[in-house]
């Protein structure tokens, strides 16, 4: 992984020891590269150099404030599915007209702080979510800006859980049906037509699915130009996959040629809402160990940190890989990397062979960037661990360690 590399028999973000971190900072916490993160931005910049493209980052991968203000220094922009999501992204400093809005549940509040705001433009998620932001743009004498959310029907070969452009899941609108609702768009008070929106999933592996959603939004694209309806935006979505294990994905340069080599005749320019392919790799979760323990069928690595921390093994059988922060000499063993969480399914790794390790030693879990702090919880009442970013030589906490005191803020017993 960029960024991430042994010297010796030591693990570095960039120039700086992971070891150097913990005993400063503690464990569990979530550490990244800035150079990595600023690459992996930097290659879809330069996958979609000479055509209007704007990235909307999608944050929901990983909303930290740092991070997000140093993607938009470098351009990006927003893919936000909530009203705290468009906080946070304001907050960090990205402007609001490279702010989209997507989401199946938008409320009437949401509505009004994203057309306050004056965000690019809503990626509506049905029939009945038309009529409410025409409903709520009339009613504060504006405009909302709005691509449709087409649902393809395209299998993104990926985990059913995280795979959203197929007729059985909830996200868009049914390709079948959109002619019929952007006829509606152009008709209703408050709405102005200048997108299409698709997303079809996320950790997508192969390219033929992309491949696939974009030949029927190119498609739709010209039938609704046939129709005497113009769109001046493509918003293509996110879902590149990347490298936990072996994985091949595609790059964004291979992405990028199947996109504009389909876009003969269209005046448009492109949005991508990577998230995943951002912060993915450009970010780790180190742990220390706590305990050993053997059983007559297994053994267990309890660490510090646990499914609060990083869900992904949990809620997906995710595969994450497991890196020594000092490599040691002797055999691992097979078996899980466990927390302490009291539930059964509160493991990082498993069934796996393990570093040879010690109550004490520091491991690092992975490609652990996106989805990883952003989906962690304070189940068990465990505060969430820092963040730090690395940059070079130096290394900042961009989100302290939560205490026990943020445990219980706005509670009160009565
Ligand atoms: C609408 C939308 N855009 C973009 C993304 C980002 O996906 P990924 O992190 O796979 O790039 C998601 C999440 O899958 C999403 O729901
Ligand atoms: N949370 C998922 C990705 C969800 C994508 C959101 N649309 C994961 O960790 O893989």
């Amino acid at each position: 992984m960029n960024g991430f590399e042994y010297k010796g028999h030591e693990l570095f973000v960039e120039d700086v020891p992971v070891r150097k971190i913990v005993s400063s900072v503690d464990s569990p916490v979530y550490i990244y590269s800035e150079k990595a993160l600023r690459e992996a931005y930097s290659s879809y910049q330069e996958a979609f150099q000479g055509h209007r493209t704007l990235i909307a980052y999608a944050m929901k991968a990983n909303g930290n404030l740092q991070i997000l203000s140093m993607l938009g220094k470098m351009g990006s922009g927003a893919d936000v599915v909530s009203g705290g999501e468009l906080f946070r992204a304001r907050r960090a400093g990205i402007p609001s007209d490279r702010i989209v809005f997507a989401g199946v549940g938008k409320t009437d509040g949401e509505m009004r702080e994203a057309i306050d705001a004056g965000i690019l433009m809503f990626n509506v998620e049905s029939s009945m979510e038309l009529d409410r932001l025409s409903r709520v743009a009339s009613s504060m004498g504006k405009v909302a800006p709005v691509a449709l959310r087409v649902n393809p029907d395209v299998d993104p070969k990926t985990h059913p859980y995280i795979s959203t452009g197929m007729k059985k899941s909830k996200f868009g609108i049914p390709v079948d049906q959109a002619l019929e609702e952007y006829r509606r768009a152009a008709r209703l008070p408050g709405i102005r037509i200048v997108g299409i929106h698709q997303h079809i999933g996320s950790q997508l592996t192969e390219i033929s699915p992309f491949r696939d959603a974009f030949d029927r939004m190119v498609a739709f694209a010209r039938l609704l130009k046939e129709n005497g309806i113009e769109v001046s935006w493509l918003d293509v979505g996110g879902g590149l996959g990347i490298r936990y294990g072996n994985e091949k994905p595609p790059t964004p340069r291979e992405v990028a040629h199947e996109i504009l080599s389909r876009l003969e005749g269209l005046n448009v320019g492109i949005i991508l809402e990577p998230g995943r392919s951002i912060v993915g790799n450009a970010g780790i979760l180190v742990t220390e160990v706590q305990y050993l323990k053997e059983t007559s069928v297994k053994m267990f690595y309890i660490a510090d940190a646990g499914m609060n921390d990083l869900i992904r093994p949990s809620l997906y059988g995710a595969f994450h890989d497991l890196w020594p922060v000092v490599k040691k000499t002797g055999a691992g063993k097979k078996g899980d990397l466990v927390g302490p969480v009291c539930e059964t399914g509160d493991f990082l790794v498993q069934d796996r062979e393990l570093p040879p390790a010690e109550p004490g030693d520091l491991l690092a879990v992975m490609s652990a960037g996106a989805y990883g702090f952003a989906m962690a919880s304070n189940y068990n009442a465990r505060p969430r661990p820092a963040e730090v970013l690395v940059s070079g030589d130096r290394f900042s906490v961009i989100r302290a360690r939560e205490t026990y005191e943020d445990l219980i803020r706005g509670e009160g017993i009565v």
